[in-house]
């Protein structure tokens, strides 16, 4: 991959979600810049944007377009810039997103999105499938330190909870993709489980400069991670 100055940048970027013919601005023309390598905790109130900021990095949702002032016609454009991997994304079709997110990107959600007709082990290999590799020595690794070395036959349908959240994490990480956004990624396990993954989180960035956002509520998790961003009323404080 060839190298990048931001990993991610936003500019002015802004949110609106109309809900009961009401404006709710989430995110409020935010700036920011997340540079390789680095770990980021973010938290805020529920319902004050996390989850929104992780979609729109993942392509997920689309910031506010508003009318263009400079066109006659009924152009619309972005209300800021979100920038990956140097690239402005303003444009970016469904293919270039899928590409961003099939080699560049692991995500944690909420909702795991796990495959469900296949199991633990074709799940943890589907982006390294993607990107034409194999199960490889990290892939046993991640199935090791996330305690899912038994359960590698077994149908992710089959699976408990928090079991499901750790597939979730090996998913995210088998292909060491330089962006890893999870939302929440322990919310799931116990307290020996979650430090596990931290560190794991941790290894990941710290060997392969991986950068690392994450949604937490846990003040002993969020301590993992290098920085620390609250999002209130649309902005970011550090
Ligand atoms: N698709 C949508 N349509 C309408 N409103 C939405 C949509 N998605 C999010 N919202 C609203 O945007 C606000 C921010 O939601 P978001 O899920 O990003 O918050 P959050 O900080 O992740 O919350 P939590 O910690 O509870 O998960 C909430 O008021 C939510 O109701």
């Amino acid at each position: 991959m060839t190298e990048f100055e931001h990993l991610v940048q936003l500019s002015g970027i802004t949110k609106t979600f109309i809900d009961g013919g009401q404006q709710h601005k989430v995110l409020d023309t935010l700036d920011l810049i997340i540079p390789k390598g680095q770990t980021i905790a973010l938290t805020g109130a529920s319902g004050s944007g996390k989850s929104t900021l992780l979609n729109l990095i993942a392509g997920f949702e689309r910031p506010d377009s508003v009318a263009d002032s400079s066109s006659t016609s009924n152009h619309h454009q972005s209300s800021g810039t979100l920038t990956l991997l140097d690239q402005d994304t303003t444009h970016w079709q469904d293919k270039q997103w899928s590409r961003f997110r099939q080699e560049s990107l692991g995500v944690v959600f909420q909702q795991f999105n796990l495959l469900t007709p296949l199991n633990v082990n074709d799940n943890i290999a589907f982006p390294l499938r993607l990107n034409g590799q194999d199960w490889n020595p990290w892939c046993d690794h991640l199935a090791d330190a996330l305690g899912l070395t038994e359960l590698l036959n077994r149908h992710v349908e089959s699976l408990s909870g928090g079991q499901q959240q750790r597939v979730a994490i090996a998913r995210a990480l088998a292909h060491k993709p330089p962006l890893i956004l999870a939302d929440e990624p322990t919310g799931n396990l116990d307290q020996t489980a979650s430090l596990e993954v931290m560190q794991l989180l941790c290894e990941l960035a710290a060997e392969h400069q991986t950068s690392i956002l994450m949604v937490t509520h846990s003040l002993e998790c969020a301590n993992f991670m290098q920085r620390r961003w609250h999002l209130n009323k649309g902005k970011i404080n550090e």
